[in-house]
């Protein structure tokens, strides 16, 4: 079906983006994985074969971005997807009454740092590549995917800053849609709920239960293949554009 599609993948190496690299694969397609030095992505790449490369990067650097557009060209000889799943999530209250310590300002500064400028750091670098492909008989270039989370509606206690860094990735999404219409790159974003990723399993089992059942359904946590099905749906879907999709289960979480 992405017979000749070349995609990039940030934070490929783990969870919802590697499942994506996998779902990519398997409709054809030929995927750069994008991800941090210290992830398993050289490994993930090797065990995904010769249709996927590895690039070390930190999505806040705009060298590593240019290195793995380089390493894009050089491999695949063009870019056709961005999808944007690089992220990491934090937790304080704004203010520890019983030590008289307010959040963690440097905390603040990474979170908005790697989750919103992070991902607008490859979508700006991304679109001037996308943006060479001749466009379709519709006039499309291109599809660049970011990921948002539902913390970025209803954010709960201790996530100011995740919540912020998501709401940011939401609030970019519609003027870059505009700004990049001319060229024919759609942009879309995606809302996740709660998924079975590593990041998830930082939480104890118990913990993991109890959110579950507070999933009106299906009341369980979502598979990354189920991210991924939603990410092949936008690039096969040419009239999805500008527009954030929440993909929950239902879920609007509580305090
Ligand atoms: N798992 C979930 O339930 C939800 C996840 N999300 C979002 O989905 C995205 C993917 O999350 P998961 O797959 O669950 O997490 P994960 O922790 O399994 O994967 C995130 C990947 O991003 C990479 N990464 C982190 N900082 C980076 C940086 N500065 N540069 C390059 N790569 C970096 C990590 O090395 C990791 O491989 C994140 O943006 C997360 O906030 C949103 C809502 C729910
Ligand atoms: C990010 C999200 C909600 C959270 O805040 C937690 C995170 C899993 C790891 C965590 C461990 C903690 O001890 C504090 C909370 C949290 C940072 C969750 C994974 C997905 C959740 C999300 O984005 C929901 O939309």
């Amino acid at each position: 079906m992405f017979k000749g599609l070349v995609g990039i993948v940030t934070g490929g190496a783990s969870g919802l983006g590697k499942a994506t690299v996998e779902q990519l694969l398997k409709q054809g397609g030929r995927v750069v994985i994008c991800d941090l030095p210290s992830s398993p992505g050289a490994d993930v790449a090797k065990q995904f074969g010769n249709d996927t490369a590895f690039v070390p990067v930190d999505v806040t650097s705009e060298q590593d971005i240019r290195n793995a557009l380089q390493t894009t060209v050089d491999k695949f000889g063009r870019l056709d997807v961005a999808v944007n799943c690089a992220g990491i999530a934090t937790a304080s209250r704004i203010y520890n009454f019983k030590k008289e310590q307010p959040f963690d300002l440097k905390s603040f500064q990474k979170t908005i740092e790697v989750n919103l400028v992070g991902t607008f750091n490859v979508i700006r670098l991304v679109a001037g590549l996308i943006g060479k492909n001749a466009p379709n008989a519709d006039g499309q270039r291109g599809v660049i995917i970011n990921t948002a989370s539902i913390a970025a509606f209803d954010g709960q206690i201790g996530q100011a800053a995740y919540s912020a860094s998501k709401a940011g990735v939401v609030g970019m999404t519609l003027p870059v849609a505009r700004d990049l219409a001319k060229q024919g790159i759609r942009v879309v974003t995606i809302a996740p709920g709660l998924f079975r990723t590593p990041m998830m399993d930082q939480l104890p089992e118990p913990a993991i239960k109890q959110l579950e059942s507070s999933v009106p359904f299906p009341s369980r946590l979502g598979q990354p293949e189920e991210y991924a099905l939603l990410v092949q749906s936008i690039i096969q879907n040419p009239m999805i554009n500008g527009e954030t999709i929440r993909l929950d289960g239902s879920l609007r979480m509580q305090p």
